[in-house]
């Protein structure tokens, strides 16, 4: 289980990030609480995977904060990790590119061999742990990318679209395993496409649209009835992508 001082709440105040001349998150405050699965959905360019990186500090905001525990015993930095669509594998084998995610966060030596056999256990990656991580199919991929982040014990770990592209029954053993890590007290926050895979991970849903949060929720309020009308058009596939128009920018669908 997780141990503290816990980094959560997270608290974002206020947020606006600017890139391209264009406002793409727009005046965002919400809050995340331990031992939840916030995701985020909304049609493609909502912002959703920018609100991802400002949240981890990949990305530096325009203005507002983003607010981690305040107690000053606690480096937040060392407490989160980020899993993305197309995880980036370096040319060694998956065991050493576990190795080596502990390595860089200093974790002894000594200690490693039994975390990284424990966790290759887990994620069922034992029979290519030793292959070049680089020729795993995608589906081994994203489980070793989960290994390599959820070796870290991560308070918060950040997912974005963790299972596009991988067919049912590698997305299916993706969805166990964020449950298991969810299970061990990891908040996870993470976007997807699939209104299904929200439906079976969610505890809490924020619904976003073009770079602002129409609604957030309890998954069981948002999926029974969304309080928002473009989140219910979402929800009927009725609102599945939108084009800026330069001049009617901000045209209600
Ligand atoms: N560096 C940048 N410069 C200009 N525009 C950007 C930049 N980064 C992102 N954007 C734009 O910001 C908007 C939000 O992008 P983001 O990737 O967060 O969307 P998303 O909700 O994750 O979409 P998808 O579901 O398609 O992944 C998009 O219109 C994107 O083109």
């Amino acid at each position: 289980m997780i141990k503290y001082p816990s980094i959560l709440p997270l608290k974002i105040e206020s947020l606006n990030y600017e890139a391209g001349g264009k406002q793409l998150i727009k005046n965002i405050s919400c809050e995340f609480n331990q031992g939840k699965r916030y995701l985020l959905l909304g049609p493609n360019g909502a912002g959703k995977t920018l609100l991802l990186r400002l949240c981890h500090g990949l990305l530096k905001p325009k203005s507002g904060k983003v607010m981690w525990s305040l107690d000053k015993d606690v480096k937040p930095k060392h407490h989160q990790a980020m899993v993305t669509q197309r995880p980036v594998m370096l040319r060694r084998s998956a065991y050493a590119n576990i190795d080596y995610a502990l390595s860089v966060r200093g974790v002894d030596k000594a200690q490693r061999p039994d975390m990284i056999n424990a966790v290759i256990q887990r994620t069922g990656l034992t029979r290519v742990a030793h292959k070049l991580a680089t020729v795993l199919s995608l589906g081994e991929q994203q489980r070793l990318a989960i290994a390599r982040a959820w070796v870290l014990k991560p308070q918060v770990l950040f997912m974005d679209e963790p299972t596009a592209s991988l067919d049912p029954p590698a997305t299916h053993s993706i969805e166990e395993l964020i449950h298991e890590i969810s299970a061990e007290g990891t908040t996870v926050i993470m976007t997807c496409h699939d209104l299904g895979q929200a439906k079976r991970l969610a505890t809490d849903v924020l619904f976003m649209f073009r770079g602002r949060i129409k609604e957030m929720s309890s998954a069981d309020a948002f999926f029974t009835g969304p309080q928002n009308d473009l989140a219910q058009a979402f929800l009927d596939g009725q609102l599945i992508w939108w084009k800026r128009r330069p001049d009617k920018d901000d045209v209600q669908i």
